[in-house]
């Protein structure tokens, strides 16, 4: 950036096709070249008030400070107006948000927590970073573009040991370094992991967060909860080091939340299990090495891992979100599967498949409340930014009781969410399958709910509607 000084009548002088300079917040543009492909239109830049003109207020009117920040932009500044300071600060990208209720009370200064410790804080420090970094430039690429992950991106997780964690605490830590180190194995607990499950659905790439080794996350606990110690030895360090992919195939067209519907046929025959079936909405299905699959057998529900090989295709389904999730039609035409692949008792599937839920559904509800509190933070800068009838948003109490229903509803899941977890933290796997499974289940069905009602902006009940 140029570190030219001017004065205001100097920039005054540029104010005409060809020759156009513009303030913003002590920053000067010129943008001669640029009013020609300005999204909103050239006209309005030559306006008066504008053209030669410090036109901050117009500016943050219209647009997201982060319009300045894209390098095709912030190329257009070419100096500074001599003896003004700057007083819109662009947000740093990785801190704590200064916008109310813009982040959970635990991160926000003055706020008490019974929950998270000063080593959590450490970890979300270093979590937000490394999304904000590593991460983010490829989800925004790859939600618009629904490329799959890069492999060197799955490099980096992996490094990092991002699977392994995003399964939880448990054994299967031990040895690891864990973010770099900042936490021990031994310490990693489900906090830990709901700090993951949200950091890493700030940015708003709803499909690129599931094409984040979703599969992994949810495919692999049947593996290692109920796989034999050779299946274990071999899938497990592939699937964690990046260099297999593994999605769960549990849903049908015929059977979803419905298990014991079923279609999908296992039957024996020798050392193997012959596969007939399909399988829908399988997430990075696309690019799966490996199945977690749940099948009809002669003795009742039964789990079978099922590698990528002869009879097994994918086809993709156009989904509401990007194709970068790779959510797959999977169809098994006769597909002959080691007996030594099956995962867990013959017959016992539906406790395999079951017991998972909870987990994938805790998981769910931590990503839902991560974009639910990025949505109520972004609607408050912009309520507050965009003037309509020469007032702020805020200024409408129909906008004003739409943002208070927002945050409503994200403390009211946040706080569910931070006490089942507080149970998880104090539970075995068992007890929690006996005992949370029926919170978790509600509170995922109430966290999808006010998920959408604070993207449409509903208003909360009929309070406001009948009166
Ligand atoms: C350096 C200066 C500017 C840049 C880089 C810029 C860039 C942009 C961009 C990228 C958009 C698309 C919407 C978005 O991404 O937010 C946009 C829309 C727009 N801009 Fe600018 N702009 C600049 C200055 C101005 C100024 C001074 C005005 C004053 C009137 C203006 C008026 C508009 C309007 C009316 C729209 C359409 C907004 C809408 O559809 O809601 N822009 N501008």
């Amino acid at each position: 950036m140029s570190k030219r000084e001017f004065t205001v009548e100097e920039v005054a002088q540029h104010n005409k096709e060809g020759d156009l300079w513009i303030i913003i917040d002590s920053k000067v543009f010129d943008i001669s070249r640029f009013a020609d492909l300005h999204p909103g239109g050239s006209n309005v830049l030559f306006a008066e008030g504008v053209a030669g003109n410090d036109a901050t207020d117009t500016f943050f009117g219209l647009h997201r400070h982060e319009v300045l920040l894209r390098p095709q932009y912030a190329r257009l500044q070419i100096g500074t107006i001599r003896g003004q300071e700057e007083s819109i600060p662009a947000p740093i990208p990785g801190t704590i948000s200064k916008v109310p209720y813009g982040e959970a009370t635990w991160l926000v200064d003055g706020y008490y927590t019974p929950y998270y410790t000063e080593g959590h804080r450490r970890f979300q420090k270093e979590v937000r970073k490394f999304f904000e970094d590593v991460v983010k430039p490829e989800a925004l690429r790859c939600e618009e573009n629904g490329k799959r992950i890069s492999q060197e991106l799955v490099g980096k997780l992996a490094d990092v040991n991002l699977v392994a964690m995003r399964l939880g605490p448990g054994k299967h830590l031990k040895g690891r370094t864990l973010m770099g180190g900042i936490v021990k194995p031994e310490e990693f607990d489900y906090f830990h992991e709901l700090i993951l499950n949200v950091e890493m659905s700030r940015f708003g790439t709803r499909g690129f967060t599931d094409g984040l080794l979703n599969g992994a996350v949810i495919g692999l606990p049947p593996i290692w909860n109920y796989g034999s110690p050779e299946l274990q030895a071999k899938v497990v360090p592939e699937v964690l080091s990046g260099k297999k992919y593994l999605a769960l195939a549990i849903t049908e067209a015929f059977a979803g939340s419905d298990v014991s519907g079923l279609q999908t046929t296992a039957v024996r025959d020798g050392d193997y299990w012959v596969v007939t079936g399909t399988k829908k909405w399988i997430t990075n299905g696309m690019f799966a090495d490996y199945f977690t699959t749940g099948c009809k057998t002669e003795k009742g529900l039964t789990v079978l891992l099922i590698p990528r090989g002869e009879g097994v295709s994918t086809k993709p389904i156009k989904t509401a979100y990007s194709p970068t999730a790779g959510t797959a039609y999977v169809t098994f035409d006769k597909v002959r599967v080691p007996v030594a692949n099956t995962l867990g008792p013959v017959g016992k599937g539906l406790s395999v498949i079951l017991s998972n839920f909870n987990h994938e559904r805790w998981m769910v509800t931590g990503s839902s409340v991560g974009s639910q509190r990025v949505v109520v933070e972004e609607c408050l800068k912009w309520a507050s930014q965009r003037i309509v009838f020469g007032k702020p948003l805020t200024a409408q109490p129909v906008i004003r009781a739409k943002l208070a229903a927002m945050i409503q509803r994200i403390e009211a899941c946040q706080n569910w969410l931070e006490s089942i977890t507080h149970q998880m933290n104090n539970m075995s796997y068992d007890e929690m399958s006996s005992r949370l499974a029926g919170q978790i289940g509600l509170l995922k069905q109430f966290v999808s709910k006010s998920g959408r009602e604070t993207a449409e902006g509903e208003l909360l009940g009929k309070d406001l509607t009948d009166r």
